[in-house]
Formats: structure tokens, sequence, C-alpha cells
């Protein structure tokens, strides 16, 4: 069997996206999840996301990591709406369903702006924080984020009891002004620090930003720069979170299973 696939970046998190709106994929399948991410015996992807309709929504995204566990994935929702887009299945605004609830986005010169779900509040863990932004993450503030060894303590911090069974994505995320840091982030599910995580850039704008004026936070990635703005609640949760930056088609083809 032949599987065409289109394979899309937002700000180097990457995806192979496959058109399902006939349901064709065994979503049961997850070896194969995993061997369409590998990136010597496979297209090679962070995560893969099918597009299949649903009677509610303009589309329903269904995310797996390259692990073929599933969680919420922002900069996979945000390509997920460049790819139906390119598809027909909507112009410039849209709704649409993933596994943490309905979505709204809008799509304008390759730019898209996501609506993420609200979130309840920030939790602290000792100098460091936890917050579900659709996926779990534990935020820690470091210096000279570029130099910290990302992989070795986020993998240990991933794995710690407190985050057992499950697990967590875990953020590093250095100051660079009052409106702008730098994150990195080591993901759950790829189980390796990829070049941009977009649930994880929005909890660690929430983290920084609730202590700051600023409204908007402007955020570096090793895959390139995005934004996030929301709105503070008096209950210490946030509401009108927009996840925003590029989604972009990298090439197509059909791979042999
Ligand atoms: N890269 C994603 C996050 C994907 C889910 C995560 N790895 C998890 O399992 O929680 C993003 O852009 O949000």
């Amino acid at each position: 069997m032949e599987i065409t696939f289109y394979k899309y970046q937002g700000t180097g998190n990457d995806f192979v996206m496959i058109d399902d709106r006939q349901q064709l994929f065994d979503v049961t399948d997850l070896g194969l999840v995993s061997k369409l991410c590998d990136r010597k015996f496979g297209i090679g992807a962070d995560g893969l996301i099918l597009i299949r309709n649903h009677a509610d929504y303009d589309f329903e995204m269904i995310y797996f990591n390259a692990d073929g566990s599933q969680s919420m994935c922002g900069n996979g929702a945000r390509c997920a709406v460049a790819f139906s887009a390119f598809l027909g299945i909507v112009e410039e605004k849209t709704d649409f369903l993933a596994i943490d609830g309905a979505h709204q986005a809008t799509l304008k010169d390759g730019l898209v702006q996501l609506l993420m779900g609200e979130v309840a509040g920030i939790e602290e863990k000792a100098e460091d924080f936890f917050v579900n932004t659709g996926s779990p993450h534990h935020i820690r503030l470091v210096d000279r984020v570029k130099d910290y060894p990302v992989f070795a303590e986020g993998k240990s911090i991933r794995y710690d009891d407190m985050y057992a069974p499950s697990g967590t994505n875990v953020n590093f995320v250095e100051a660079i002004s009052p409106d702008e840091i730098f994150v990195r982030t080591y993901e759950r599910g790829v189980e390796d620090e990829t070049l941009s995580c977009g649930t994880g850039v929005t909890a660690a704008a929430l983290v920084y930003g609730k202590d700051q004026p600023a409204t908007e936070i402007k955020i570096n990635t090793l895959g390139g720069k995005l934004s996030v703005k929301f709105t503070s609640k008096p209950s210490g949760g946030f509401s009108d979170i927009w996840l925003i930056g590029p989604a972009e088609q990298v090439y197509s083809g059909k791979i042999k299973v």
C-alpha cells in the first residue's frame, strides 16, 4: 500500500500530514505512526497528523507524537490549519477539533493565529512551575539557555516520579527583556529536544508573563520566532490565549508501507 503525505514545519517542529477524510488510516497502528516518523527508516518527523471530517467542525486534527502517543500539539495545530487551507477545507478562519477540545484559528500570509484552551492556573514546583496548555509542561527559568544541558536535564525531569506515569514536557526559559524570552524544550513522545514546541512556549509565556505588565510575549526558539497573547484572570488563570507563528509546507510524497 502507498500513503500520500505532506511534510509541514512550524518553527522547525516538523510533521507528517495526511489527508484522512476517507478514514483509511488505522489509528490503532502505532507502529506505522512510529515508522513514518522515523528519520532513518521512514519520512522523519516529530509527529504525525491526520485531518478528518467532523460533523460539527471544519475538520478534526488527530495528532500523534513520533512514538505513537497522543496529546495536544500547538505547532502541529498551526500546521493542520495551513494544510486544511491547502486542501480547500477552510479559508482564512476556522473552527476545528483537537484532543483537548475546540479551537479557532485564522490564517493570513502564512501566519497562523491559534486560540488555545483556557488555562486554570500555574502550579509551583519548588523553584520551577507546571502548566497544562493542552499538554503538560514543566517550566524552569534559567540563565544562558543556549548553553543549558536541555537533553540531560529535560529527560531527568520528564521521568521524575512527580510526573509518573504519563510524564511531562520540559521547557527551559531565559528572560531576554520584559516582553521577550528564549525557550528550549525537551518533548515527551519525541524523547528529545525539538526545535520548538507550541504548547511549551505558550506555557513558558504564561509563567513569564504573569509577573510582567506585557500581555504579549515574543518567543525565540531554535527553530524561529513565535508570540503568545493572553488575558490574565483574577483567579490566577488565563483566557484568550493566542499562539501566533508561521506554518509551512516543505514537500509532499508517497511512501510504501
Ligand atoms: N510539539 C507539540 C507538543 C506535542 C505533544 C507533546 N510532545 C506531549 O506529548 O505532551 C507542540 O507544538 O505543542
